[in-house]
């Protein structure tokens, strides 16, 4: 008897080291020789990828590619390509929820600046890593692991460093001070990425009907939240096991995102998980949940989630940028009639985190929870 329980302790203290272990992040875990994926990252039968990616393979080791729609920047700022290049966005936000942006004319030394930043930070030892740990989800700086590491049942594959990007003159002083020169590449790349959401959302509600000029709202983006995520998914031994990232949408109105070379980004579309290309130097846009509920649902946010592989570590920057919290996201009334009523409840900043506090995220979870009985 005294031996069964002295056992039982020693495996709840083993099992306690484990946990604060994984709370500690995959990359850490990682330091060591890894061979088999713990069970804590280990997903049910059901909610694994079918076909996992082989890096070492052309084809994405069979996961289907996807071509996805693209728009092309430079015609939306041509007065005499606008018109077609408005078509073009407002045919892949329907019927995507994304779409690549190409020519979007920010340097490229901004974005390789930004890349190489973030890789750096992430190959500092734990501890320095660790200084910005913390599960106050309005802190301005936030370095973690998995989805929701409080509340994931099964942990993802990914370490995040989120950065709030607004107001900058106030935030910066607490993003990281190592690497030397993060602050100055990740401010940089803020700026960038903000100027060009900024033009993009005018284009968005332009292909909305919704006028080019006068839109009090541009004038509420102006003043706008930005998020700034860096993902960082080592290589994982079984890779069919588990996920970078779970089934998701995105909560603000669009997501810049900046994939490196490697694949692992999967979007739903048309009930199939397909994998999107890496194209170097261009931006997958995202429709967030916000942009779908102020569309009244014309444009759909899309469900995507992230694939780990054996060989190759990966990293994702991406930004999400909406209406300052402090804003109540409801459709125009341009948006809304008899035929169309509307379909979601007024939503603020504060609704989105109660619900995250209080429920698990998974799949577009907060829409549902906003959507109205038609
Ligand atoms: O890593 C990726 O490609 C996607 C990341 C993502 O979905 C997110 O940060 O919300
Ligand atoms: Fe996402």
């Amino acid at each position: 008897m005294q031996q069964a329980m002295a056992a039982d302790e020693n495996n709840d203290m083993l099992y306690e080291d484990d946990e604060r272990l994984y709370q500690t992040g995959v990359r850490h875990l990682c330091e060591q020789p890894i061979f088999k994926v713990p069970g804590r990252y280990i997903l049910p039968l059901e909610e694994r990828p079918l076909r996992v990616i082989d890096t070492t393979k052309l084809n994405a080791g069979g996961a289907p590619l996807i071509s996805l729609p693209a728009v092309d920047f430079s015609e939306l700022t041509n007065p005499s390509d606008r018109p077609a290049a408005l078509r073009s966005l407002a045919e892949a936000c329907e019927n995507y929820g994304l779409f690549q942006l190409v020519n979007h004319g920010i340097p490229s030394e901004v974005m390789s600046a930004m890349v190489d930043g973030s890789t750096r930070f992430f190959e500092q030892p734990y501890e320095e890593r660790a200084k910005y740990m913390s599960s106050d989800m309005t802190s301005p700086v936030r370095y973690g692991t998995s989805f929701n590491q409080s509340k994931d049942r099964v942990f993802c594959w990914r370490d995040f460093l989120k950065l709030t990007c607004r107001p900058m003159a106030q935030v910066l002083p607490h993003w990281p001070s190592s690497p030397a020169d993060f602050r100055v590449v990740a401010a940089a790349y803020a700026e960038e990425t903000n100027s060009l959401f900024l033009e993009l959302v005018e284009a968005v509600l332009e292909s909305m009907g919704l006028g080019r000029d006068g839109s009090s709202i541009m004038n509420q983006f102006e003043e706008g939240s930005q998020l700034m995520v860096v993902n960082c998914y080592p290589p994982c031994p079984e890779p069919g096991l588990t996920l970078g990232m779970p089934p998701h949408s995105d909560y603000g109105f669009l997501t810049l995102l900046l994939q490196d070379q490697v694949r692992g980004l999967q979007i739903q579309h048309r009930e199939d998980w397909v994998t999107v290309e890496p194209i170097h130097g261009s931006f997958i846009v995202n429709v967030g949940d916000h942009l779908e509920i102020f569309s009244n649902g014309r444009y759909k946010s899309v469900l995507h989630r992230v694939l780990v592989n054996a060989t190759k570590s990966r990293m994702s920057i991406a930004t999400l940028h909406s209406l300052p919290h402090s804003s109540t996201i409801r459709p125009p009334p341009e948006l809304v009639d008899e035929g169309n009523p509307r379909r979601y409840m007024d939503t603020d900043f504060a609704s989105f985190l109660r619900y995250i506090s209080s429920c698990e995220p998974k799949k577009k979870n907060f829409l549902e929870s906003r959507k109205l009985a038609t």
